[in-house]
């Protein structure tokens, strides 16, 4: 637990379910205020902020689209008018759907660019303008992908979402560090969650994936939320610009395992 995180007002997009679930519950085990953001389901969202006052926190939830800049403000003023404040930034909300270059529509392009990449950028944007203008050394903190490294065929517009995450993230970290205001990104490997988790269930799948892991084993939401409530705490006060991988060693050229090659 971090002691420094007790009250501290954290904003997670996406938060009603996987990473940005764990993460809340994570927050609030360390005391701190979370506005629990969704984009459908109220009810899912109420369960996390529910967990997150059983686990010592407080929460309240707010329905925003991230790929509205409108709905990103209204989901920062939460914080400031439920909270009276903001002092960390998640933006964690996320999409992705396999379609070949080839037949990837310019629209299908767009969208995902604008929930992953365009929402992230207004996210911290609106969060270092608040940080700035009342003197908080806050932080932002972006959940990206290994996929801002490795190439992923069908999925062009998830790559370059991320790939560009990676570096607007360190862009942002040089243009914020003389406020005081630290910038990061973890990039999760294969976690167990809503979007994963059918293919994760499938065992041809899941041996598939477990063989590019050096871990051999696929990781938990909870796993990533440890590395979000440490970055975001006092302990990491000298850590800007940086991508921590939690991902079981993937990003390490698994296929040479062994000695191969
Ligand atoms: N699960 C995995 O293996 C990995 C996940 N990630 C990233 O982690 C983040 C969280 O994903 P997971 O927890 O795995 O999946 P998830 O599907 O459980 O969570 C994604 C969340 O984003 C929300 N969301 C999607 N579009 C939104 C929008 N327009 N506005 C507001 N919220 C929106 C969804 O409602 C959902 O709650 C994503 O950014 C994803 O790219 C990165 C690498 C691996
Ligand atoms: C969604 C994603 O980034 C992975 C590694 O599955």
């Amino acid at each position: 637990m971090y002691p420094d995180l007790k009250d501290k007002v954290v904003v997670i997009t996406g938060a009603s379910s996987g990473i940005g679930k764990a993460m809340a519950e994570e927050f609030g085990k360390n005391g701190a205020k979370v506005v629990v953001n969704y984009r459908s389901s109220a009810e899912e969202a109420e369960q996390v902020a529910e967990t997150v006052r059983n686990n010592g926190g407080q929460a309240v939830i707010k329905k925003a689209d991230v790929s509205k800049e409108e709905e990103i403000l209204a989901l920062i003023q939460t914080a400031i008018d439920e909270f009276g404040s903001l002092d960390i930034m998640i933006n964690n909300a996320g999409t992705e759907k396999a379609v070949p270059t080839v037949e990837m529509t310019a629209e299908e392009f767009k969208r995902v660019m604008d929930i992953n990449l365009t929402g992230a950028f207004i996210g911290s944007r609106e969060a270092a303008k608040y940080f700035i203008a009342h003197h908080i050394k806050g932080t932002i903190i972006n959940i990206s992908s290994v996929h801002d490294i490795i190439p992923w065929p069908n999925y062009v517009n998830y790559a370059a979402s991320k790939g560009g995450m990676k570096m607007m993230m360190e862009t942002m970290s040089m243009e914020f560090a003389p406020a005081g205001i630290r910038v990061n990104n973890i990039s999760p490997g294969a976690i167990m969650s809503a979007h994963t988790r059918d293919k994760f269930t499938d065992p041809e799948t899941l041996a598939q994936t477990e063989k590019m892991i050096p871990m051999g084993m696929i990781g938990q939401p909870e796993q990533v939320a440890t590395v979000a409530t440490f970055l975001a705490s006092q302990n990491a006060s000298y850590i800007t610009g940086e991508t921590i991988y939690v991902d079981g060693g993937m990003t390490k050229y698994p296929s040479f395992m062994g000695g191969k090659g």
